[in-house]
């Protein structure tokens, strides 16, 4: 297996602000394989700067910025790769993994989670393709297993992540991509051991229904997470590779649906 190293290597992850997030635990595991420098984004600050503070008493030999970002908007997307670019000299690792669950201000579910997924795979593209200087790298990004299957409460949540697990496949086989050297996958959690933040029935009308389907679940381990997503980068085989998260198996490989186009 040809692997890529992430011992030296620039990572930037959205939705990575808060100590309890999978966002933070992606970027906490990237500085445990020796990642070089690490920017976590997100709009909320306080807990960013907690949750850098923290990497930074733990890695103390790595570089670790936070930075005030909207994925929703293109110039503040733009400018925080920009940013990282400009400290760190290079990427080569990207995360998009911020997300909102919700289904009453929907438009900014479809905004935050898609818009933002997609326009952060491109930017990556820009910044790491090989044809516009860059050295190539990895774009990982967070769909859900509600990108594999559906249920009623959560219908543009949904849609979202299953727009990830489509865009990812398509764009992975894109030549532009594969001519770039940039590879890119996706991980699709189950139930996680904590909620996402602020989920509740403002967000979600049928959220007492969500809670009891929710608590018949087991909960999958952070660490599931963090070890696919490393297995993703460091394998260079994987690419435009979709793998559900589950509390019994935490890399099942989804292959695409077939069907023959006449
Ligand atoms: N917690 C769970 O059960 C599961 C979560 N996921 C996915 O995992 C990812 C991370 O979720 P969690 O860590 O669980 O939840 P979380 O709510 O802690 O993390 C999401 C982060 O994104 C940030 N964020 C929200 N809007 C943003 C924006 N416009 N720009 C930048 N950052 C923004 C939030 O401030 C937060 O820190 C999400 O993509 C979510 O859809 C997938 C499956 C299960
Ligand atoms: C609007 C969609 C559901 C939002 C619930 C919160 C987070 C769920 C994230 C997912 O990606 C969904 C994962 C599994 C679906 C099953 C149950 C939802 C879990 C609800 C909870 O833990 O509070």
């Amino acid at each position: 297996m040809n692997r890529m190293n992430i011992e030296g290597k620039v990572a930037l992850v959205t939705g990575a602000g808060h100590v309890k997030g999978i966002g933070y635990a992606i970027a906490h595991e990237l500085l445990r394989k020796n990642a070089k420098c690490v920017a976590l984004l997100d709009i909320n600050d306080l807990p960013g700067h907690e949750a850098r503070d923290e990497l930074r008493k733990q890695f103390s030999k790595a570089v670790i910025l936070y930075i005030h970002c909207d994925v929703s908007s293109k110039s503040s997307l733009e400018g925080a790769f920009e940013k990282v670019k400009s400290h760190f000299g290079c990427i080569d690792i990207v995360c998009n993994n911020a997300a909102v669950p919700n289904e009453t201000d929907w438009e900014s579910t479809v905004n935050v989670n898609l818009i933002g997924t997609i326009r952060g795979t491109y930017l990556a593209l820009d910044h790491m393709g090989v044809s516009r200087g860059g050295g190539g790298g990895v774009v990982i990004n967070t769909s859900s297993c509600l990108g594999i299957i559906t249920r009623p409460y959560s219908p543009v949540y949904g849609a979202t992540k299953h727009g990830i697990v489509a865009f990812t496949r398509s764009i992975a086989d894109n030549n532009t991509f594969k001519k770039n050297k940039v590879r890119v996958s996706a991980i699709c959690p189950a139930k996680m051991d904590r909620p996402m933040r602020n989920v509740g029935s403002t967000m979600i009308p049928d959220f007492e229904e969500l809670r009891k389907y929710a608590d018949s679940l087991s909960s999958t381990p952070k660490s599931h997470i963090t070890d696919t997503v490393v297995k993703l980068i460091e394998n260079t085989e994987y690419n435009g590779t979709i793998c559900v998260v589950l509390p019994d198996d935490p890399m099942k490989i989804i292959e695409p649906q077939t069907l023959t186009l006449v």
